[in-house]
């Protein structure tokens, strides 16, 4: 069997817990598969990149590199972070483009493939992740890597007018090309980047997925559903249940019911809009004053960028303002904690929470939805919310789907989420624990390279 190596700039690194569903996913995909996990040591050092440190653990073999201030400034803070990140989440009015950004991502990218090359053998099968590697593939070809090297975008792919809007696209996106596979999260995904290739780049597409470009370069496009190691997540919340972390959550209640979102600090997941809805289902209900919590866990991203403190300080004012107006002595409606937990601590959470509120206005797939479908109690399953904008609604169509840009959806769905009869709660809940064991993250990622391999 050929050995795997992955390559993302976030890596879940040995002893270190961190959020963020790239990071968690390839840590269960590799754990189970074994090989080499290359990326970003998360630390930014004064002067040029050494070699990478290599350390094993269990069957990963890591290889981390460490990042110039001016390299994360410009690749991971700028180009991928301020420009890509708002561009593919849809929000070109929060684009930021600067040329030196772009230059810096090109750098690092030539400079990752560098450092890669001589850990390379002949017969490894590479796989390159997400939005701030795109060029990579092009600069492991030009050092001469014949390997089959394959791509997966974890973010989601707007509509080719979209993608055009970034100065000097046609010089990023055709790099694609130079991968023998490029996934994406959805077929819809899959649409627009096919969409992409023939309106702006004059490529031919199949209906396959198979791109020519006008040059003669082609690849393949298709859609793989990231998916979560559900059996482990299940149990984890089976253990958990007696945790003290749970058992401190399910005391502080005192008999309230519990509604849960759990989310990077990000503007793509629209906590301004869950907050805001949250403040109005209690002002259009004023029965189910005092008799329900919502946890918001809100782990701190990206701070260095304006954005990401902007909105921190929005949520701050929102939560203030509708705890100032509702809370009681003993009871507070919203619970907002700037902090992270390990996965496991989360699955005892996610099992006694009665909702789980997944809002985002723009998101490749959201794997906290699928974590919260697999926590559940079979006997006495929670209720999903889940916004129509999340990759992963096309997979749990039985969860209540809102579109987040309409408070009063996010309202509704609240007051019949926490009236829904158990009969009906377990019928939901089976479909869709059902598709989340059976497309999991063993299935994706055989799929995958499955595909790559043919
Ligand atoms: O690495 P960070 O800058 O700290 O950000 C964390 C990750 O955020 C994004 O995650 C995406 O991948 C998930 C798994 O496929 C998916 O469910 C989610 O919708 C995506 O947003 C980002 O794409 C990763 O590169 C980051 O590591
Ligand atoms: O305190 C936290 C918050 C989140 N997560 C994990 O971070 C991932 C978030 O992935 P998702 O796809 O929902 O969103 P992303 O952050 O990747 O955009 C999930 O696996 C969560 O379990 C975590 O381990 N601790």
């Amino acid at each position: 069997m050929s050995r795997l190596v992955v390559v993302s700039n976030r890596v879940a690194q040995p002893r270190e817990a961190r959020a963020g569903g790239l990071a968690s996913a390839m840590q269960a995909a590799l754990e189970q598969h074994g090989g080499l996990w290359f990326g970003w040591s998360g630390r930014v050092v004064d002067g040029e990149a050494a070699a990478p440190r290599i350390e094993r653990v269990d069957r990963i073999d890591y290889a981390l590199v460490d990042l110039s201030h001016a390299d994360h400034d410009q690749y991971y803070l700028g180009f991928a972070n301020r420009t890509l990140w708002p561009l593919l989440h849809f929000r070109p009015s929060l684009l930021d483009y600067h040329r030196g950004d772009f230059a810096g991502y090109l750098r690092v990218n030539a400079m990752f493939a560098r450092q890669l090359a001589p850990l390379l053998r002949d017969d490894d099968v590479v796989w390159i992740h997400d939005y701030h590697l795109i060029p990579l593939g092009a600069e492991l070809r030009a050092l001469g890597i014949g390997a089959r090297i394959g791509f997966f975008l974890h973010v989601p792919v707007p509509p080719p007018g979209l993608l055009a809007v970034l100065p000097h696209h046609e010089q990023l996106f055709p790099k694609l090309a130079a991968y023998d596979l490029v996934g994406v999260q959805t077929w819809r995904d899959r649409d627009a980047l096919l969409a992409y290739f023939r309106d702006e780049l004059h490529a031919a597409t199949g209906a396959d997925g198979d791109v020519v470009l006008p040059d003669g370069r082609r690849c393949d496009v298709a859609a793989f559903p990231i998916g979560i190691d559900a059996a482990k997540v299940a149990d984890q919340a089976r253990k958990a249940a007696n945790s003290p972390a749970t058992a401190r959550l399910v005391r502080s209640l005192e008999g309230r019911k519990l509604v849960i979102g759990v989310d990077r600090l990000d503007y793509s997941k629209g906590l301004p809009q869950r907050f805001e809805a949250f403040g109005g289902f209690l002002a259009r209900h004023a029965a189910w004053r005092s008799r329900v919590s919502f946890l918001q866990i809100a782990p701190p991203s990206r701070e260095q960028v304006q954005e990401y403190r902007d909105l921190r300080s929005r949520l701050e004012r929102l939560a203030g303002a509708t705890n100032g107006r509702y809370a009681e002595p003993d009871w507070v409606p919203i619970r907002y904690v700037n902090r992270s937990f390990t996965q496991g601590t989360l699955a005892g959470f996610y099992r006694v929470a009665d909702i789980g509120l997944v809002t985002p206005l723009r998101d490749g797939m959201n794997l906290v939805a699928k974590e919260y479908v697999a926590a559940q109690p079979p006997d006495d399953p929670g209720v999903l919310v889940l916004s129509n904008f999340a990759g992963a609604a096309d997979e749990l169509a039985e969860a209540i789907i809102i579109n987040p840009l309409d408070p009063e959806d996010i309202v509704e769905s609240l007051e019949r989420a926490l009236s829904m009869p158990l009969a009906e709660r377990r019928e939901r809940w089976a479909a869709m624990f059902e598709r989340v064991r059976r497309d999991d993250i063993a299935a994706w990622r055989r799929a995958f390279l499955d595909r790559l391999a043919r």
